[in-house]
């Protein structure tokens, strides 16, 4: 049943109204596969755009247009093939038992032959009573579909960089993305793999592995995992040749595939991990785990290094955590903020958006400190494997991922490509539009996000009109379970939903509010200046004589301030008019400023109480409680009215 309420949260829409957005999910697909089938016949004979009409008599048209687009122009095709020292890689984990039992859907398409992700965002319209879906696609080197399996994305992303390793460069793979979405278990397959690889290139592997967490005092920190129970910490110096070392880490010699699993077994052992809401065995501290192989002259001297990120989590997914795993997560959430900082201003100033003085932030985490030359060296071979939730429930969170990632592809990879296409120039294939696709989409979001929680915050912080007519209101329940009441104009229902669900949203919504309230409070007290005589400048003066309709003559030189006018006192100002009854009202008209000046603070005061509590974060604590007139009977024949109301749905194409 349709809820108003609810629709104001796209989380919550997607899991009501999942059935809408799965029929979304198969019209893009079936497009899709359409498209695909119409491109071989049609492609080269027809014009560009009409060849896809046909589409758009059976699919929705933007979504057609969208299908028809990435299988014909192919854009990013070449991409896998494509030689290059810094390449991105998403995995997509399949829905998981508890998913499917809670009915949840797949919202993510993985084009592996175009090598692209395509995230289905449900989205609630700001008018909070139509949904519609946005497919955004996203350009990478290489995507694994949720029947891949470990094998397959060892050889992809894994294999190219163990063979340049064992040939005596530096490698780095990086698994990268949300909690709970197989960066562990993608890592462990492919060192697994790999431990049974090396042995057949090499004799003697050195492995060290540590991890960067967070110390007591609230630092991060590298703490040695082969050191056992104990737990030691180990530096991180940067060398002569410019890249970051570990140093005093525990270093074991393996000789055989048993060997080097005994060591990384021992080493993930020893990994801190806990149990949170969303993964049973998360981990609580990025891994790092480097193994260094024998050069030509018996030295080691290529280095492969595997880094299993912490993932990123959302205020939603660590209401149960404890205070300790809070402040932990903390920094973990700090250091991949940094990384996706890097990633930004590395890609702003690859496109000129930034000055090329602008300083990309390496040092302000160990983590980007030791990652750093992953990014910028361009010897160093670097793959990272984003890896993605299916559920429409993380839609945010692969978003974000992507979005990231994107940036990582574009910052690093865009020397090396704008040089490959000044030599072919006619080569089909245009660098940036995977990343212009993305940062456009980025934009895009972002903006439907501030309108989404502008339109929210006036229906949450204020007992406002809304746009539809409704207004909103907020009640108390024992155990501080807050409790929203929505009342709906047009069917005058009532609708009790728990806030716990949307907690986040209303956080977001909150700063939001603080800082949109904060922009209000300076517009007011600008306001306020309008009416003051001692702030008006001599030409707003003028234009407030000019609007007087007075009896005789004012004097009032053309460079005189209203402060020094106000100086003047009642004498001065009669001496500058021709006659007393002008004087007089003048004087009143000034009176009257002031009058005005006053009643508008007071008109304020009482917002303005509201927006200190907002300022302290308390949105339901501002909004005094307020009962609703409704009549029971209205209320139960518009619960049947709305049940028979279904929420169009509408679909955009990003
Ligand atoms: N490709 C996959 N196929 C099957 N199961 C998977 C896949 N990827 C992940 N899983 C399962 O999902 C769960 C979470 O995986 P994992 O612990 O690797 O996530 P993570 O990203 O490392 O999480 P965290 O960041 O919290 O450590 C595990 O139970 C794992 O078995």
């Amino acid at each position: 049943m349709a809820s108003n309420h609810k629709l104001v949260c796209a989380r919550a829409a997607r899991r009501q109204f999942g059935g809408a957005f799965q029929q979304a999910v198969r019209d893009y697909r079936g497009a899709k596969l359409s498209a695909l089938t119409l491109a071989k016949g049609l492609e080269e004979r027809l014009p560009d755009g009409l060849s896809y009409l046909p589409l758009a008599f059976l699919y929705d048209e933007e979504v057609a247009q969208l299908s028809w687009e990435g299988s014909v122009a192919r854009a990013n095709a070449e991409a896998r093939a494509r030689q290059t020292n810094f390449r991105v890689m998403a995995r997509t984990r399949p829905l998981q038992p508890q998913e499917l039992e809670d009915k949840l859907y797949e919202s993510i398409s993985s084009e592996r032959g175009n090598n692209a992700i395509v995230v289905h965002d449900g989205r609630v319209h700001r008018d909070g009573r139509t949904i519609y879906a946005v497919h955004s696609r996203f350009c990478l080197d290489a995507v694994f579909h949720e029947r891949a399996d470990n094998q397959e994305v060892f050889e992809e992303a894994v294999q190219p960089l163990l063979n340049a390793s064992l040939e005596g460069g530096r490698a780095t793979v990086v698994f990268f993305g949300q909690t709970g979405t197989g960066k562990t278990y993608t890592a462990r397959g492919a060192l697994d793999l790999m431990s049974e690889r090396v042995f057949q290139k090499t004799d003697n592997v050195e492995m060290c592995c540590y991890e960067m967490a967070g110390t007591r005092g609230g630092r991060e920190a590298f703490f040695d995992l082969l050191a056992g129970e104990e737990k030691r910490q180990v530096k991180c110096l940067t060398g002569e040749d410019g890249n970051v070392h570990v140093r005093g880490a525990q270093t074991i010699v393996c000789t055989s595939r048993t060997e080097l699993c005994n060591a990384m077994d021992k080493a993930f052992l020893w990994r801190s991990s806990e149990c949170t809401e969303r993964n049973e065995a998360s981990s609580r501290s990025h891994c790092i785990l480097e193994f260094k192989f024998p050069g030509p002259d018996g030295e080691s001297s290529g280095l492969f290094r595997v880094v299993d990120l912490a993932g990123s989590e959302r205020n939603f997914e660590t209401q149960m955590h404890s205070r300790s795993m809070a402040e932990r997560g903390g920094l973990i959430n700090y250091s991949l903020l940094m990384l996706k900082e890097c990633a930004r201003v590395m890609h702003n100033k690859q496109k000129d958006l930034e000055g090329p003085e602008m300083h990309v932030p390496f040092r302000s985490s160990r983590l980007t400190h030791l990652l750093r030359s992953s990014f910028t060296d361009d010897s160093h071979m670097t793959t990272v494997v984003a890896t993605l939730s299916p559920s429409p429930t993380d839609v945010e969170h692969s978003l974000n991922t992507l979005q990231h990632v994107g940036m990582m592809r574009s910052a690093r990879a865009w020397e090396k490509w704008s040089a490959a296409f000044q030599e072919a120039p006619e080569a089909p294939v245009t660098a940036s539009a995977g990343f212009d696709a993305v940062q456009g989409r980025g934009r895009a979001l972002h903006s439907k996000l501030q309108d989404a929680r502008k339109g929210q915050l006036n229906l949450h912080a204020f007992q406002m009109k809304t746009a539809v007519g409704g207004s909103i209101m907020k009640k108390y329940e024992a155990q501080s379970a807050k409790t929203e009441t929505f009342i709906d104009a047009r069917w005058h229902r009532e609708l009790n939903v728990k806030v716990q669900d949307d907690l986040w949203v209303l956080r977001d919504a909150d700063a939001e509010a603080t800082q949109i309230l904060s922009s209000w409070k300076a517009e007011q007290w600008a306001a306020s200046k309008v009416h003051d005589l001692s702030r008006w400048s001599a030409e707003t003066l003028q234009a407030f004589l000019r609007t007087l309709d007075l009896p005789g003559e004012v004097r009032i030189p053309s460079t005189m301030t209203g402060a020094q006018l106000r100086r003047l006192g009642r004498r001065g100002l009669a001496a500058l008019c021709s006659d007393a009854e002008t004087a007089e009202a003048l004087a009143l008209a000034l009176a009257g400023e002031s009058q005005a000046g006053k009643a508008a603070a007071a008109a304020h005061r009482s917002t303005n109480i509201r927006m200190t509590a907002l300022g302290n974060h308390k949105v339901h604590a501002a909004i005094e409680p307020f009962e609703p007139e409704i009549e029971p009977e209205a209320v139960d024949a518009s619960t049947h009215a709305h049940a028979q109301h279904e929420p169009a749905l509408a679909t955009a194409a990003a």
